[in-house]
């Protein structure tokens, strides 16, 4: 905000901004005065080493989890007000699949949000569904109860669940964890095409291999911001030490960052 309390244009224009946000557990800040500043219609990747607070970062964002300080606009406004323009993909395991429901049950709930009480599931909903199922390549399973799917098809029915709520910003937690070599590949094509549509992704990452190929932007995150910016000025040897405590092993660096090997 500037001297008169007005928002940046950045901020107005941003689907997602995040100032100082803060989450503690037990007294224990996991997540401290993070700053984030979403640009329209590009991929962001959230890095960092296990225990770095992304997930924490990203629920206290949706307000899934408290925080104890800081600020998230969507748009330049508050995100109670906003809550439809944010899509939410969780974790795969952090979700109950035994909970009685078919494929299409699942996809066409991702709508309700936007329904109000007096408009009942109708067939343009299941409509909507199933177009979400068909570009995931799930239409064949809308019969399926969830609990029956392999873990690589419950991430599609996730992402189809996503799609069907034409979000502007959809927020996806390690969307390709456990998932094989074509079904990511599957998911990063969706992904890519909702870029394409405008639409703004923010994922966390946990291959460190593929977020050039994949992302736009990426943000180093330890607890603290480490770095934060478009992937070919941050995704850099100096700030991939200082994210996972000097941990990475120089050929690992130098096949991540290959410009370090060439550098005088
Ligand atoms: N509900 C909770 N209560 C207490 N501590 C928690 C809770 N949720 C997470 N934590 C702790 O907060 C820290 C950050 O967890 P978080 O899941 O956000 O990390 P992450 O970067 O997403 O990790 P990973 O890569 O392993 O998924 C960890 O130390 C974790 O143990």
């Amino acid at each position: 905000m500037n001297a008169k309390g007005q928002l940046s244009e950045a901020v107005t224009a941003s689907p997602l901004s995040i100032q100082g946000l803060t989450v503690s557990y037990d007294h224990r800040p996991v997540v401290y005065s993070v700053d984030l500043l979403l640009k329209p219609g590009r991929m962001t990747a959230i890095v960092g080493p296990n225990g770095a607070g992304k997930s924490t970062l990203l629920k206290a964002a949706l307000s899934i989890t408290r925080s104890l300080t800081g600020d998230v606009r969507v748009f330049g406004r508050p995100l109670a007000q906003m809550t439809e323009d944010i899509a939410y993909v969780p974790q795969r395991n952090s979700v109950d699949w035994d909970f009685p429901a078919t494929v299409l049950d699942v996809v066409t709930m991702g709508l309700f949000r936007k329904l109000r009480w007096w408009q009942l599931t109708r067939r343009s909903h299941t409509d909507k569904a199933m177009e979400s199922l068909t570009r995931v390549g799930m239409e064949a399973f809308a019969d399926r109860q969830i609990g029956e799917l392999s873990g690589g098809q419950q991430q599609r029915v996730f992402l189809a669940r996503a799609l069907v709520q034409n979000a502007a910003l959809t927020i996806l937690d390690e969307p390709f964890a456990g998932v094989d070599a074509a079904t990511e590949r599957a998911i990063v094509e969706v992904l890519k095409q909702l870029r394409e549509e405008g639409k703004t992704l923010l994922c966390v990452h946990h291959d460190l291999s593929t977020v050039r190929d994949y992302f736009d932007d990426v943000l180093l995150l330890n607890v603290r911001r480490v770095a934060a910016g478009p992937v070919d000025q941050v995704f850099t040897a100096e700030n991939l030490q200082a994210t996972y405590g000097g941990r990475l092993n120089p050929v690992q660096l130098e096949r991540l960052v290959p410009a370090v090997s060439e550098e005088p």
